[in-house]
């Protein structure tokens, strides 16, 4: 929790200050209310002037709203400072997702990032809040009181010391009953997020697979223990307030009837002063309880809170796998050249290799394919062009120069990437197909990419709205935007990872002609299934258990690779080859 506190600017520990003073005030005017409540006890029973009274009332009733007044301060400086601290964390945190390879993504998760930026933050910013007004009032106003009522009687401290231990001792105890509850109720809480996400994402399979009942089961299963839990936790700390009041109640009987010995046994001219002494000690003694009550409560939030924090800590932290280089450009002109060369690739916590021994060109302007059978390491193989992951072995050359040694930006800047899974942002067309590319030429790469007969048909065109991840959208018409959107950049290389699959046949031959025809000197690496895709390629990889099994032409690969053979005679029945 330290550690986050350097998230904090200079202005936010001026509002500590700030925050601060506002308590200590608010502290000073609690504690000086009892001393005018005893003034007025010991006036009222001389029967002084009223007027000598109604001052000393209209003091306590400053002392009031100057409390009111600063504790309204201090909520409010708390807040700014807890809202500001939990905003430089979260901006931190996007920041460093941001700057991420897979291997970290994946090894945090994404659920799990996204609960560490929301909820976990969230934990920090309510305890900030809290802590704020706790960790400093509660010290301050412990001390100040065992300073007012010391010097009273010593049978009165006797008693609220014990009302004090009592009192830490059973909130203690109902905190730490509830806190592994609350824990338990978060994961439940990611458990029923986890089933609702899947209810709503894959409703149209539940209802066309009539998988209504299990899924209600899955949920009413969680939901009764998420309901259990929370109820069980609520009852308990419920039982805080009650326990906390009849303490106060207690301790002020018995300081009355302590008092009240005291004064019977004393002589008639020290009846009054401890008349008045009492009713301002128990008015002490319940500001000191509530001072136990409150540190007692933020030490023992403080470990759930810590937890949040670790949490946080560890992205913020993690080193990056993938250590950024710092050329900007390659030093010999060979713009769109890839190579790769002798390249082994090993999952991050996997034994087996998935690539082994991969060595292949893509010159200027060439347009190299690659098939295999699902899992055979085609994906993972273009998605060490733009790093997405560093190789384990052997080396890829972008322009000539180890991608290694360029930096992030300057490569990602050579590349127009189409992943398998096309990713459509809100917003329009136009923002999803320049995305990234400021003053692109959007209604080129639409039309490059076949999507201008589509757009024609929109009222608004272009500027037509487009749900989130594309949801008004068909799935080739989704495919088409990313290959818009790769195009647009107007990238040296261009990858297209199974873009094409979602394209009827004669739609990705006139896509692929005007690849060929408007990026001519764009270097094309596409991974894809169909034979009629990639026959016209310059070189065709074919792939098999993350090895290269043949490199050739079509031509070359029928009469010499069994792999791609046997690929083609499986789809040669279909129409597929003869639109090729
Ligand atoms: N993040 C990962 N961690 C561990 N293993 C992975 C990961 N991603 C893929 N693999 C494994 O690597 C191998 C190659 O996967 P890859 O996705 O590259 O195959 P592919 O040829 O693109 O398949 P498909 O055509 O089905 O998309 C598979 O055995 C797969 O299980």
């Amino acid at each position: 929790m330290i550690k986050l506190l350097r998230y904090l600017e200079k202005r936010e520990y001026l509002y500590i200050i700030a925050c601060l003073g506002a308590i200590i005030l608010q502290v000073w005017f609690d504690l000086k209310l009892p001393d005018y409540m005893s003034e007025i006890t010991t006036l009222v029973q001389l029967e002084s002037d009223i007027q000598r009274i109604v001052i000393a009332g209209m003091k306590m009733l400053l002392c009031g709203m100057g409390s009111f007044v600063s504790a309204a301060l201090t909520a409010w400086f708390a807040a700014r400072i807890s809202s500001d601290l939990s905003a430089n964390v979260r901006l931190k945190l996007f920041e460093k997702v941001q700057s991420f390879s897979l291997t970290e993504i994946n090894g945090f998760t994404v659920p799990s990032l996204i609960t560490r930026s929301t909820n976990d933050i969230a934990q920090i910013q309510s305890f900030t809040v809290m802590g704020l007004q706790m960790l400093f009032k509660a010290p301050i106003m412990a001390v100040w009181a065992i300073v007012k009522i010391l010097d009273k009687s010593w049978q009165w401290s006797v008693v609220t010391g014990i009302a004090v231990v009592f009192i830490i001792i059973a909130v203690g105890v109902l905190i730490l009953l509830t806190i592994p509850r609350f824990q338990f109720i978060q994961e439940l809480t990611d458990d029923l997020n986890r089933v609702a996400r899947e209810n709503l994402t894959g409703l149209e399979v539940i209802r066309s697979y009539n998988a209504e009942n299990s899924q209600e089961e899955k949920f009413d299963d969680i939901n009764r223990k998420l309901t259990r839990h929370s109820l069980f936790a609520n009852r308990i700390l419920g039982m805080q307030l009650p326990v906390i009041t009849m303490t106060m109640n207690f301790l002020a009987l018995t300081v009355y009837v302590i008092g009240a010995m005291m004064i019977q046994s004393a002589a008639s001219t020290d009846k009054l002063p401890l008349f008045s002494d009492m009713v301002a000690f128990s008015a002490y003694a319940a500001q000191l309880l509530l001072a136990f009550v409150l540190l007692i409560t933020i030490f023992l939030l403080l470990p759930v809170t810590q937890v949040s924090a670790k949490r946080i800590n560890a992205v913020i932290e993690k080193e990056l796998s993938l250590q950024n280089g710092t050329e900007k450009e390659a030093p010999i002109d060979k713009k769109g050249k890839v190579e790769f060369i002798n390249v082994d690739f090993c999952y991050p916590g996997t034994e087996k290799n998935a690539l082994e021994n991969i060595s292949f060109k893509a010159e200027k302007g060439e347009t190299v394919a690659i098939i295999g059978a699902t899992g055979a390491g085609k994906t993972t193989l273009v998605n060490l062009i733009p790093r997405f992951f560093d190789v384990t072995g052997g080396k890829i050359l972008v322009d000539g120069m180890d991608v290694k040694k360029y930096d992030a930006n300057s490569l990602t800047e050579k590349i127009g990437y189409v992943l398998q899974k096309a990713m459509i942002f809100e917003g329009t067309l136009r923002s999803n197909i320049s995305f990234g590319k400021e003053g692109a030429d959007v209604e080129k790469a639409a039309g490059i990419a076949q999507l201008t007969d589509f757009i024609e048909t929109l009222e608004d065109k272009a500027d037509s709205y487009v749900a989130q991840s594309g949801g008004n959208l068909s799935g080739g018409q989704k495919q088409r935007v990313a290959i818009a959107r790769a195009v647009a950049r107007k990238p040296e290389i261009l990858i297209f990872d199974d873009s094409f699959s979602a394209l009827d046949y004669k739609t990705d031959r006139k896509l692929r002609a005007m690849l060929e025809t408007e990026m001519a000197d764009t270097t094309k690496i596409i991974v894809a299934q169909r034979i009629s895709t990639i026959r016209k390629a310059n070189r065709i990889i074919a792939l098999e258990n993350g090895r290269i099994a043949g490199c050739g032409t079509h031509d070359e690969l029928m009469k010499s690779c069994e792999v791609y053979q046997e690929f083609a005679h499986s789809q040669l029945s279909q129409e597929e080859l003869a639109y090729a």
